[in-house]
């Protein structure tokens, strides 16, 4: 899903080393000896909570990042101090390269309107108004002109899919179409990045995974910068070209869905991935092995990308072992086992090539 340039190009949010601690003399905290304390004996001494810990990361230009964790591990916490909703207790946050720490108001405000819109999950509709007004209303406190809104506005909610709705009010829509009236309203300012607040908890499995095929699907029409934060692995891993797995207020891993699952930084990632179907996220390139003498040769061709799941129909199929071709070129090949052992979970490595 990433752009092409999405690696080369400067980081559309640069995190360094931000806290967040809530409690009385919070920035005393950060840095300081108690702040390796557990969460309960530090709630003890000082009476206060670390939310966020000395965390680190950047958000690449065109990207879906995701934001994982528990309930309790700071997501929304992290997510909100991106746009100073909640003041960092210390560290540093830069939108393309800008000092979010050092702006003023007006400056914050037109961070929030123009450039960092928020999706939330109770989509903060004004109930009066009709769907058309409420997809126009950031719009409207830009600013811009009546005929000028109503046109972009009837984009957005045609993009959504919302085409005919434009007249009701949010109270005759159904929980899914309301979320889509808050998304038509974050895109019609056209920020640089949206942000998602567990933007589809609230809603039943079925219009939840129609909320996030939409999202995917603007996201590859557009191109847009995207935050997401979400408790749901298989939300997660559906959507992020990138996921920060939060635990007690750090990101204990930050990596490609493949990374998590494939290679889990600690004990406590691996629990988390447990139970991932690994043949749905793993790619080719994780399990292939060098070919020997003929294989490069002969057999399916499989793009580095192919999952390991559309892998094992090939080489069933064949009977024999797949190459892993890029630009004409034969990377290595895929057999049986090596896609046993991925799928099992054992190191391929460890796997007598
Ligand atoms: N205003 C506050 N005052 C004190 N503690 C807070 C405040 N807001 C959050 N916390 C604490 O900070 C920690 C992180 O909370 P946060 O809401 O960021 O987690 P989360 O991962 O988003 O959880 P959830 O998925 O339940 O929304 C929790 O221990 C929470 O109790």
């Amino acid at each position: 899903m990433t752009n092409a340039d999405s690696t080369t190009s400067a980081p559309v949010f640069s995190v360094r080393n931000l806290w967040k601690v809530f409690g009385p003399k919070a920035d005393r905290i950060p840095g300081s000896p108690e702040a390796d304390l557990s969460a309960e004996e530090l709630r003890a001494r000082t009476g206060c909570t670390v939310a966020v810990r000395d965390v680190s990361f950047d958000v690449r230009k065109g990207e879906v990042f995701v934001v994982m964790g528990l309930s309790g591990s700071g997501k929304s916490t992290l997510v909100r101090c991106l746009t100073r909703l909640i003041e960092p207790t210390a560290g540093e946050i830069a939108i393309e390269g800008e000092d979010v720490r050092g702006m003023d108001r007006a400056q914050l405000r037109d961070l929030r309107r123009h450039r960092a819109a928020m999706v939330f999950q109770h989509f903060g509709l004004l109930p009066h108004r009709t769907v058309l007004d409420n997809v126009a209303y950031g719009l409207e406190i830009q600013g811009t002109g009546k005929a000028e809104r109503r046109a972009r506005a009837a984009e957005m909610v045609e993009k959504v899919g919302l085409a005919g709705l434009e007249g009701r009010r949010p109270g005759q829509l159904s929980g899914g179409q309301q979320q889509r009236v808050g998304l038509a309203r974050a895109l019609a300012v056209d920020p640089e990045v949206l942000l998602f607040d567990e933007p589809f908890s609230a809603l039943d499995p079925l219009i939840r995974r129609d909320m996030q095929e939409e999202v995917i699907r603007l996201h590859r029409e557009e191109g847009r910068t995207m935050v997401f934060i979400t408790h749901d692995l298989s939300e997660a891993l559906r959507l992020g070209d990138r996921i920060a797995l939060m635990r007690d207020g750090r990101i204990v891993q930050c990596g490609s869905p493949e990374e998590i699952v494939g290679s889990p930084a600690d004990e406590y990632v691996r629990d988390f991935v447990r139970d991932v179907p690994r043949e749905q996220v793993l790619t080719v390139r994780r399990a292939m092995r060098p070919a020997v003498a003929g294989e490069a040769q002969g057999g399916p061709a499989l793009s580095p990308a192919t999952l390991v799941s559309e892998a094992i129909e090939a080489v069933a199929r064949s009977g024999g072992p797949a190459r892993v071709v890029e630009g004409g070129r034969c990377l290595g090949v895929v057999d049986h086992q090596r896609l046993l052992a991925v799928v099992a979970g054992i190191e391929t490595e460890k796997v007598a090539a």
